[in-house]
């Protein structure tokens, strides 16, 4: 492809504490997050719910901006969003009036000439496997497919990081291995930084260089695990299995049920 891409740059979160107000009480979310992303680095995040995932990713796409801490994305001080973060959720979030190329193509800045907007898209489509399915409407594609073209969508301003929370959350198990390959095979064409929030321990370990595991609220670094497992990744492999076992029973075995939610 002849996408011409920027310089990639490190992503570095320093210090970063979050708080919110619920219930007119302060809670406290984020505590004291490091963490620093190497250009062209796969990140996975795990950790119990409401510990705070989406809402770091939030911080890093500029969607939350009162915080302590600080946020870099090369020299640039993140103040808000822009286009060299995407952010994909996890439901697709697709316009149903609009054709699967406008929906790719809404994002897109007045810079470019409709011609260059057309070859960007279709691109784009190529990219993710949908370039058929150009002047189709959101309801006629799966769900899989309406996920691939909400990272199309979020790929378009070629950002230098690409936000994942819980991309595959609501598709189903064949559909959620289909789409774990597909985002290997889309970060190794573009080498785009990914930070993915995931609740499945394996699709981060299949997935990621380094896994990030935080702990329950407020949300705080526990451990970051490097995977040095040879991609293509093999999940029923010893050492797979092994990273698998490390996990869970370092930091999953003693899962808190809050009380409301115990029997
Ligand atoms: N806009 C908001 N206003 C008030 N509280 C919020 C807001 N957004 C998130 N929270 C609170 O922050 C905490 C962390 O939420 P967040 O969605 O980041 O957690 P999470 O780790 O992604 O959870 P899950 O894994 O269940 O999706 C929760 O207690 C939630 O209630």
């Amino acid at each position: 492809m002849s996408r011409s891409a920027a310089k990639p740059q490190t992503l570095s979160i320093k210090g970063l504490s979050k708080t919110f107000k619920i219930d007119n009480r302060l809670v406290e979310v984020l505590q004291d997050i490091d963490l620093e992303v190497q250009p062209g680095e796969f990140v996975s995040i795990i950790g119990p719910s409401g510990c705070g995932k989406s809402t770091l990713l939030r911080m890093v796409a500029g969607l939350e901006q009162e915080y302590s801490g600080e946020i870099y994305l090369g020299d640039e001080l993140i103040k808000g969003p822009r286009v060299n973060r995407g952010m994909v959720f996890q439901e697709a979030r697709l316009y149903p009036w609009l054709t699967i190329a406008n929906n790719v193509a809404f994002g897109l800045g007045a810079q470019h000439s409709a011609s260059e907007k057309k070859r960007i898209v279709n691109e784009h489509l190529q990219l993710v496997g949908l370039n058929h399915f150009a002047k189709a409407y959101p309801h006629q594609l799966s769900g899989g497919m309406q996920q691939r073209v909400s990272i199309a969508r979020a790929l378009v301003n070629r950002p230098q990081v690409l936000l994942l929370d819980e991309p595959f959350g609501a598709l189903d198990a064949i559909t959620r291995i289909m789409m774990q390959q597909e985002i290997i095979r889309i970060w190794e064409a573009e080498r785009t930084t990914i930070l993915l929030v995931t609740h499945d321990i394996d699709e981060a370990i299949f997935l990621g260089d380094r896994v990030v595991v935080m702990s329950k609220r407020p949300g705080a670094l526990k451990t970051v695990i490097p995977i040095d497992l040879p991609r293509p990744r093999d999940r029923n492999s010893y050492q797979f299995v092994q990273v698998r076992k490390h996990i869970y029973t370092n930091f999953f075995a003693e899962v808190d049920v809050p009380f409301a939610y115990s029997i």
